[in-house]
């Protein structure tokens, strides 16, 4: 098979789909890899590691896209990507389909069959692909947020860890998932007082005998949420329903009583945001304020750290890419279940139940389309 990655174009994103060493494992397996000129440049890897890999560079994303049976890559497919898939096309990459209409309209017109990163599963109850971006959004969370309470920044001049004689932050984390876990570790780890919510009890039970008593759990409900709101100094929004639109959470209403210069993470924006205010932002301009209240609600937040995000992430994408380089797509998610999840659209339908409730569109279940 021809397997492309073109260079990523999303707002500061420098992650990419292929690294060398998967590109290795590919030819190994008696594929061609496609790798657009730069792709990997803004992490320090150079086209001629790609080259020595066993990679072809091509000049254009154009070219890759014209010559390429499957497109991995890591970031939702922009208009101008979108227009250039076609029918009998792979598309493996994350979708992130049910807050964006544009995008599954161009997914649909265009005849691609597209499997999510977000919704492959791993048997166990949990999205081995979204993972490891959780744990790393979940830890930048915490540092972007920190920067953001800094008066400079349009904060409320709170330190984290506090000092001794003043106290710490006050951190409400909501969704105790991946990410919630992986920003409750960095708070506790700087010092704040943390809380975290969910609305799972075994998931609660687990965060309580990792944490201890260094952090508090509570299960969620409207009045806690409320509750831990108006005394935050910095709130993270980590909710998911798989696939779906994320719940509004933290209500318009809310946020007139929240205090001036409090900093509001939602690193659940991907999926359309758990506070009603939110709206996604770039890494370039990543805040805006609302209320006194200042959004940090960038979407592509380990593209800030782009380097360790594409080996977190392309460890986890691997073994996948490859099944589904070596039996084609209908045989890999014939013998995969997990992965058949990831499918989303095929050839103008839509595949995954909570995108086509979401979006409005019929509901073709990915086994029909498998026959
Ligand atoms: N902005 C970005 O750059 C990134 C965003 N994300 C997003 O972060 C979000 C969270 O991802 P994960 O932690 O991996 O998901 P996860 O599935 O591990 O955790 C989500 C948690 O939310 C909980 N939850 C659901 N409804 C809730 C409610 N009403 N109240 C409280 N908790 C509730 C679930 O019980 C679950 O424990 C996703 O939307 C994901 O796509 C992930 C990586 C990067
Ligand atoms: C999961 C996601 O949206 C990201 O890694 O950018
Ligand atoms: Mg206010």
């Amino acid at each position: 098979m021809r397997i492309g990655t073109p260079k990523e174009i999303k707002n500061h994103e420098y992650r990419v789909g292929l690294a060398p060493a998967g590109v290795r494992e590919l030819t190994a397996h008696g594929h061609e890899v496609l790798v657009e000129t730069r792709a990997g440049l803004g992490i320090g890897i150079a086209d001629e590691e790609y080259v020595a890999a066993g990679a072809t560079i091509l000049a254009t994303a154009a070219e890759v896209f014209e010559q390429a049976d499957m497109i991995v890559k890591v970031k939702e497919p922009q208009a101008s990507e979108c227009a250039m898939l076609r029918e009998n096309q792979l598309l493996f990459t994350y979708l992130h389909l049910a807050p964006d209409p544009q995008q599954a309209k161009g997914l649909l017109d265009s005849g691609c069959t597209a499997i999510a990163y977000e919704t492959v599963t791993d048997g166990r109850g949990g999205l081995p692909l979204l993972a490891p971006m959780s744990e790393v959004a979940g830890r930048m969370s915490i540092q972007a947020g920190a920067h953001a309470m800094e008066k400079a920044a349009g904060g409320n001049g709170v330190l984290l860890g506090g000092v001794p004689g003043v106290p710490a932050a006050e951190v409400v984390i909501i969704g105790g998932g991946v990410v919630g876990y992986n920003a409750a570790r960095i708070a506790i780890g700087m010092g704040a007082r943390v809380t975290i919510l969910d609305r799972t009890l075994p998931r609660l039970n687990w965060l309580d005998s990792v944490f201890e008593n260094r952090a508090t759990t509570l299960y969620s409900t409207r009045d806690a949420v409320e509750t831990c709101v108006h005394r935050a100094d910095l709130i993270i929004g980590a909710v998911l329903v798989p696939g779906a639109a994320a719940p509004k959470l933290v209500t318009r209403d809310m946020l007139k009583s929240i205090r001036n210069g409090v900093v509001m993470v939602d690193v659940a924006i991907d999926q359309g945001g758990c506070f009603e205010t939110s709206r996604p932002t770039t890494h370039q301009e990543p805040t805006y304020v609302i209320d006194g209240v200042v959004h940090y609600c960038v979407a592509n937040m380990p593209g800030g750290v782009a380097r360790t995000s594409t080996f977190a992430l392309t460890n986890a994408t691997l073994p996948h890419v490859i099944a589904l380089a070596d039996k084609g797509w209908r045989k890999a998610l014939s013998d995969d279940p997990n992965l058949r999840e990831g499918l989303n659209v095929h050839r103008g339908q839509v595949t995954y139940r909570a995108v086509a409730e979401a979006l409005g569109y019929p509901y073709t279940p990915a086994a029909d389309v498998l026959q």
